[in-house]
C-alpha cells in the first residue's frame, strides 16, 4: 500500500479530558465528560442558529446547509408562504450604494436594510442584528465589527474586487465568510484607467477648469502623444491585462510587471513581462493595477521614483496605499514625475488641503473606477448571488477566506462530509483521559491519485466533529484550521492507495486520536490510539471498524458499543433489556477477532436509553465494557 502524507497543523494541547472512567462505564448523551483545561465541557451536541432554508434543520454551518441547499427551491417556497418561517429570513445590511438588480435579488431572499451613512460606531451597534453585510470600498469592516456581531454575521460581501477594507484575519477567526465580486467591474476599471491616461496626456481636466474660469490657454495645455510610448502595467491581472489590450490599440508599446502572472497570457496579447526595475525605469507611463497588500504597500516611494525616467506619467486606479503620497508630491515637484492621474487615495476621501490633490500636475477622480451603470448592476448581481449562496450554505466560487470547492466536487463529497463529521464526533466521545487531545491522524483509503482528492472539506468536518461537542466553538470551513490550531489540535492526514474503484473519491476514512485513554478500551488499536473507521455505503455513512474489531452499523441516531465474551445469547439479552424499556433497535452488528473469545456488539438505537436501562446492560455478566454514544 502506498501512503502519502498530505498535511499537518501545529501541535499543542488544551483539550484535556479530566475523567478517566474505564470499564463498565457509559457516556450518556448529555454532559458527562468535563475537560479540565480551557473549561470545555463535552456535549454541545445540539446545534446553533438558524438555517434559512430549512428551519427544522440542525444548524447553519457552511457544511450542514450543504445538505439543504439542494432543496432550496422547495424550501424557499415553503418559507415565503409560512409566516413563522418568513420571520426567520436573514437580515442583510447593505452599507453602500448597490445596483437595484442586486437589491431585488437580496430582497427575494432576506430582509434587506440599506443604511448608506453609518459611522463605525453605528455599524458596530447594528451588526449584531445582521446575518450578512454588503460593502463597497467605503466601509471599513474591522475586527471590532466582527466582535460586535457576536457570531451572528455569517458573510461579508464585497461588491467589487479589493478586499483591503475587510479584516480578513478577524473574519476567519470569527468563522465569517468573505466573498467578493471579482469580475463585473474589470472593464469599467480598465476604461477608467485609459480615460485617465488619455485625459492626463492631453490635460483635459486642467484645460476644462481653465476654460470654465473664463480663460483660453491653448499654449499652456500642449499635451504629449501616446503612440509609440512605453506603458508599464504594474499588476497584470484582470484590469491590468484589459488596460494593456486597450493601450496596444492606441499604438503604445506595453510591458508589464507581475511576479505571479503567466508569461504566455501576456505574450498572447503582445506584452512582455519584465522585472519591476526594468518596468519602472523604461516606461513613459506607469499604470498601477496590483492589489494593496503588505508587499505592495508604498511600493512606489522615493527610492522607486528615483529609478524612473525623468518626466514619467503615473496612473493609479488600483489602491492609493501602493504609493507613498508624500514621495509622489516630492517627485512631482522635482519633475521626475511630470503628471499623475489618480482615482484612489491612501485615505478616502483625502483631506481637502491634500497637496497631492491640489497639485496642478495631478488629475483626480473620487474612486470612480468601478462606477459605470453597467459595472454597478453587474457587481450588485454578482455579490447578491454570492451572498445568498453563502447564506444558503453553498460554498462560494468567490470566497476570499475559505477554500473554493467547485460544485461538482462538493456534490461528490457530500456523503463523505457527513461520514467525516460523525467519525470526529464519535472518536471524541470515546476519549476518557490522558494528556489531552493533541494529535489526530486521519487516513483516507482511496484509489484516486492524491492530486485528484481534495480533503480540505473532510478535514474541516472531522475537526468540527471533534471540537464542537467539547467547546463553544462553531466550526465551519472558514475557521476549522484556525480553531484547531488555536486549541492545540494537530491534525495530520495520510492518503493510502487502495486498489478499488476510482469512482468513489474515498473508500474509507480512519480517525485516530493518540495519547489518550478511552472510555471503551476496545476502541484502542494495537498502537494504543483510539481508532475508528467508516465507509459510505449506498450513500449512508457506516462505522466499519472500532479498534481492531470489524463492525458494520450505519452512523445514525445513537449507538451502544459493548464488548462481551463471544458466546450465544448475547444479542438476545441486550435486545431484551432495550425492548422492555421500549427502546427501538435500528440495527445491530457483531464483530470479533477470534471465535468464542471477545466480540464487539454495535447497537443502533432510535431513542436514548435511560440510565437504568444502561445500568442493566452493564450488569450483564458477559459484558466487559460498554459505552453509549450520541452521533
Ligand atoms: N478604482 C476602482 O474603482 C477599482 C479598483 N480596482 C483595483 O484594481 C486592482 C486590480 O484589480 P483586478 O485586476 O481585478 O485584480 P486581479 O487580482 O485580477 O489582478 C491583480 C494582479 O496583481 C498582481 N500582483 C500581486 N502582487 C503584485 C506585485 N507585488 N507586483 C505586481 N503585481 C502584483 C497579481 O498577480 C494579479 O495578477 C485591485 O487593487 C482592485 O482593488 C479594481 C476595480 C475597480
Ligand atoms: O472593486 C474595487 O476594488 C474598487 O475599488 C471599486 O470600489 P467601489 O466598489 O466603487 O467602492
Amino acid at each position: 500500500m502506498a501512503t502519502t502524507s498530505i498535511s499537518s497543523a501545529t501541535s499543542l494541547n488544551n483539550l484535556t479530558p479530566a475523567s478517566s472512567t474505564l470499564q463498565k462505564n457509559f457516556i450518556p448523551s448529555s454532559a458527562h465528560l468535563s475537560f479540565s483545561h480551557s473549561s470545555i465541557s463535552l456535549q454541545k451536541l445540539s446545534v446553533h442558529t438558524t438555517n434559512f432554508n430549512n428551519p427544522i434543520s440542525r444548524g447553519s454551518s457552511i457544511f450542514n446547509v450543504l445538505k439543504t441547499a439542494q432543496h432550496s427551491d422547495l424550501a424557499s417556497s415553503a418559507r415565503d408562504s409560512d409566516p413563522v418561517i418568513k420571520s426567520q429570513k436573514p437580515t442583510i445590511l447593505v452599507s453602500e450604494k448597490l445596483g437595484e438588480a442586486g437589491l431585488d435579488l437580496l430582497r427575494s431572499f432576506g430582509n434587506v436594510e440599506c443604511l448608506y451613512s453609518l459611522s463605525p460606531e453605528d455599524l458596530c451597534s447594528k451588526i449584531g442584528e445582521c446575518d450578512a453585510l454588503i460593502v463597497r470600498s467605503g466601509t471599513k469592516v474591522t475586527r471590532q465589527v466582527f466582535e460586535a456581531a457576536k457570531g451572528r454575521l455569517k458573510v461579508v460581501g464585497r461588491a467589487g474586487v479589493g478586499i483591503d477594507n475587510v479584516d480578513l484575519q478577524a473574519a476567519t477567526e470569527f468563522g465569517c465568510l468573505v466573498v467578493n465580486a471579482p469580475t463585473a467591474n474589470t472593464i469599467a476599471a480598465a476604461e477608467h484607467g485609459i480615460a485617465l491616461l488619455a485625459g492626463m496626456a492631453r490635460n483635459v481636466a486642467q484645460a476644462d477648469a481653465s476654460m470654465k474660469a473664463g480663460k483660453w490657454q491653448r499654449n499652456k495645455y500642449v499635451g504629449v502623444s501616446l503612440v509609440g510610448k512605453t506603458l508599464a502595467v504594474m499588476g497584470f491581472g484582470k484590469v491590468g491585462s484589459e488596460v494593456a489590450r486597450r493601450a496596444k490599440g492606441l499604438g503604445m508599446h506595453v510591458i508589464a510587471h507581475d511576479p505571479y502572472a503567466p508569461a504566455d497570457r501576456a505574450r498572447a496579447i503582445g506584452v512582455d513581462l519584465v522585472s519591476f526595475d526594468e518596468a519602472i525605469s523604461t516606461a513613459d507611463f506607469v499604470s498601477l493595477h496590483m492589489p494593496l497588500t503588505p508587499t505592495t504597500n508604498k511600493v512606489f516611494n522615493d527610492a522607486t521614483f528615483a529609478k524612473m525616467k525623468k518626466g514619467v506619467r503615473i496612473i493609479n486606479v488600483a489602491r492609493g496605499g501602493v504609493i507613498d503620497e508624500d514621495a509622489l508630491v516630492r517627485a512631482l515637484d522635482s519633475g521626475i514625475v511630470a503628471q499623475a492621474a489618480l482615482d484612489v487615495f491612501t485615505e478616502e476621501p483625502p483631506s481637502k488641503d491634500s497637496k497631492l490633490v491640489q497639485h496642478e500636475n495631478v488629475t483626480v477622480t473620487p474612486h470612480l473606477g468601478a462606477s459605470t451603470k453597467e459595472a454597478q448592476e453587474g457587481v450588485a448581481v454578482e455579490i447578491a448571488e454570492a451572498v445568498v449562496g453563502a447564506l444558503r450554505g453553498e460554498l462560494s466560487a468567490t470566497a476570499v477566506n475559505a477554500p473554493m470547492v467547485p460544485p461538482e466536487v462538493l456534490s461528490e463529497l457530500a456523503p463523505y462530509v457527513t461520514l467525516a463529521e460523525k467519525l470526529g464526533r464519535l472518536a471524541v466521545q470515546l476519549v476518557a483521559g490522558g494528556s489531552g487531545i493533541q494529535s489526530v491522524k486521519v487516513g483516507y483509503k482511496s484509489a484516486r491519485d492524491p492530486d485528484n482528492l481534495d480533503t480540505r472539506l473532510l478535514r474541516a468536518m472531522i475537526t468540527k466533529g471533534i471540537i464542537e461537542p467539547i467547546s463553544d466553538a462553531h466550526i465551519n470551513l472558514v475557521n476549522a484550521d484556525f480553531i484547531a490550531k488555536q486549541k492545540g489540535l494537530r491534525i495530520s492526514e495520510e492518503r493510502v492507495y487502495v486498489n478499488s474503484s476510482p469512482e468513489n473519491p474515498v473508500e474509507s476514512i480512519q480517525v485516530q486520536i493518540s495519547n489518550v485513554q478511552s472510555k471503551f478500551a476496545s476502541a484502542l488499536s494495537d498502537n494504543g490510539n483510539i481508532s475508528i473507521e467508516g465507509k459510505v455505503k449506498y450513500g449512508i455513512p457506516h462505522l466499519t471498524r472500532v479498534g481492531s474489531f470489524s463492525v458494520d452499523v450505519s452512523l445514525e441516531g445513537n449507538l451502544i458499543l459493548c464488548r462481551q465474551v463471544d458466546q450465544p445469547g448475547m444479542i438476545g439479552q441486550v435486545g431484551n433489556i432495550l425492548g422492555e424499556r421500549n427502546v427501538n433497535v435500528s440495527f445491530m452488528s457483531v464483530g470479533r477477532t477470534v471465535k468464542r473469545t471477545k466480540a464487539i456488539m454495535a447497537i443502533g438505537v432510535d431513542e436514548e436509553p435511560d440510565k437504568e436501562t444502561l445500568k442493566k446492560i452493564g450488569e450483564v455478566p458477559a459484558i466487559d465494557e460498554f459505552v453509549f454514544l450520541d452521533l
